[in-house]
């Protein structure tokens, strides 16, 4: 019998490439100012031309905006926005825009049926490497953040960078807190084990990340983090056959959001769930297409995403597998 993998269908909505970190291995910033944001129209063009096409997720995006910047508010409303008017079409938003209030997320639970930050690592050392000009990314910050998505119960995705100069115990020692917070809310939905990959556009070229760890890698995650929390692994940037399969026997469970571009490692474009399905079906797996918000989390989404939640279950119990 087929065992299934499962990925969402999803397009992404950059609200601004602007960002005032500098992450040493960023393909996607650019400078504060330079960059010409998104407006709410251009959005509304781009969402008009995905009805009909079974997209179901929007993922939102974005560089970030100091939060003591004058632009910050326009910078957060422009999300709101954007947020709103996926769900207008009948799309569901998850937003990943970097650190946020606590304020900011609770008035974004209302128009996203799931939110996401990466964890990236829990060391510290790595303050004195990559995140040296990145405040966004002091882990005390980041597990704050995961705190408040718990205490507000917003169905979440978190995850780590892998090959960004941490050892395999800092790496365990990442899991390890995810696990904790995750015990004491529950909110948890998936951890995406993403590995580092390098880019044209990347100010500093790390060491390429060996991707051929990446099965031991989700072994040890599987034994750390509870059954409940699916696994993810990116597609495009684990792209050797054989390897992929390894990922799924070692204990993947999903190919997270696969659209036509991925915003953050442009140089490595999604595989279509066709493509996918021809590796994967001959080995034994069985693809499916699931929502941004993981079924067990159905009761916490607000009330006015309830019901765009249930037509997108309904549409996707009727595929034929
Ligand atoms: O296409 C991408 N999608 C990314 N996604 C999208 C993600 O796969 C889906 O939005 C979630 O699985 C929800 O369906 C992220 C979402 C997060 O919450 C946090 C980090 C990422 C990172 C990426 C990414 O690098 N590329
Ligand atoms: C949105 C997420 O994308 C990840 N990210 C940022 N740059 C890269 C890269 N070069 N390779 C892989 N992942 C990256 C970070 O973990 C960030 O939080
Ligand atoms: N800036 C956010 C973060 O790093 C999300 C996008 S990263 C390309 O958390
Ligand atoms: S990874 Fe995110 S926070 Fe870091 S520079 Fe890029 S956009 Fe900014």
């Amino acid at each position: 019998m087929y065992r299934n993998v499962t990925y969402s269908p999803a397009y992404t909505l950059v609200p601004t490439y602007e960002c005032f970190n500098q992450c040493s291995y960023c393909n996607f910033r650019v400078a504060p100012g330079e960059d010409k944001w998104l407006s709410t129209n251009e959005a509304t063009e781009r969402l008009q031309v995905l009805l009909g096409k079974g997209i179901c997720e929007i993922l939102i995006l974005s560089g970030e905006v100091h939060p003591r910047s004058d632009r910050r508010q326009a910078w957060f409303n422009l999300i709101y926005n954007v947020c709103e008017r996926s769900l207008s079409f009948g799309f569901l938003p998850h937003t990943n825009v970097g650190l946020l209030s606590w304020e900011e997320m609770e008035k974004l639970k209302q128009v996203n049926v799931s939110m996401g930050l990466m964890l990236e690592q829990l060391t510290p050392r790595l303050l004195q490497t990559v995140h040296t000009r990145a405040p966004s990314k002091q882990p005390k910050l980041r597990l704050q953040q995961l705190e408040w998505a718990g205490q507000l119960q917003i169905p979440f995705t978190t995850g780590i960078l892998l090959g960004i100069g941490e050892t395999e115990e800092e790496r365990s020692q990442s899991l390890a807190a995810i696990s904790k917070i995750h015990q004491r809310y529950g909110h948890i939905q998936e951890v995406i084990l993403q590995p580092h990959s390098l880019g044209s556009q990347q100010a500093l070229p790390l060491p390429r990340f060996d991707l051929h760890q990446l099965p031991d890698i989700i072994g040890q995650a599987r034994a750390i983090l509870p059954a409940d929390i699916a696994l993810q692994i990116p597609p495009n940037l684990v792209n050797y056959p054989d390897l992929l399969l390894a990922c799924l026997e070692a204990g993947a469970t999903d190919l997270g959001g696969l659209g036509p571009k991925d915003e953050v490692n442009p140089d490595y474009p999604h595989p279509v769930p066709e493509q996918l399905r021809s590796l994967l079906e001959p080995a034994g797996w069985s693809l499916s297409p699931r929502l941004p918000v993981y079924p067990q989390f159905d009761h916490w989404v607000c009330d006015r995403l309830i019901s765009p939640v249930q037509h997108w279950r309904d549409f996707f119990a009727q595929i034929p597998s």
